[in-house]
């Protein structure tokens, strides 16, 4: 089958085939979209504190942090892909002690759901929000803002840059 102009853009991106479309996020869609995020978990709350998965899960703890008036901010460190190849979870440090009742567990974005497993497990009581979620993981989420489908590689706008784009008319005429 002939791939069509979108895929083979995408290809230069997604280096996984699994990962079949590309979705990249500017700074300020990041930051709007956890904005919206906190509009919804405040409604929820108060919040004790906020349990940021790091490393993705840094940045929106930190918008929310801000916008929720929450001070008091712990991380819980897994690393589950190397660069889109997934593994087995790793666990670097825990969070805080207790089933984190009243505890904001906050991640970039819930994929296949490993990685909120190993932390829900860790805080089952905590409340658990992502800015994007693909199907298998929406499950293991209480609050999200935007679905994105299971075969979509997200790019955040700390794993890109601003680079010349080639028209869309140059890379069909290579073909
Ligand atoms: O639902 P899953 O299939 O587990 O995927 C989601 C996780 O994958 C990414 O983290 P990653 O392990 O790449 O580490 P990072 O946050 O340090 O980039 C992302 O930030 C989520 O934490
Ligand atoms: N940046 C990024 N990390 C992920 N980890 C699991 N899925 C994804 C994704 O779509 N984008
Ligand atoms: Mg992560």
């Amino acid at each position: 089958m002939k791939p069509n102009s979108q895929v083979v853009e995408l290809q230069d991106m997604a280096e996984n085939p699994s990962f079949r479309k590309d979705f990249p996020v500017s700074w300020e869609e990041l930051h709007r979209n956890a904005r919206a995020l906190a509009w919804r978990l405040a409604e929820l709350g108060p919040w004790k504190g906020i349990v940021a998965i790091t490393r993705g899960g840094l940045v929106p703890a930190a918008i929310l942090a801000r916008e929720l008036d929450v001070r008091l901010i712990d991380t819980v460190c897994v690393s589950t892909y190397d660069h889109q190849d997934k593994r087995e979870s790793k666990l670097l440090k825990a969070p805080i002690e207790g089933d984190g009742e009243g505890w904001l567990i906050v991640d970039d974005l819930v994929d296949t759901g490993r990685t909120a497993r190993v932390v829900r497990d860790l805080l089952p009581k905590a409340h658990f929000a992502t800015v994007y979620a693909k199907p298998a993981g929406r499950p293991l989420v209480d609050t999200f803002i935007t679905e994105v489908s299971q075969d979509t590689w997200i790019f955040f706008p700390w794993d890109i840059e601003y680079r010349y784009a080639e028209p869309i008319a140059e890379i069909r005429q290579k073909r």
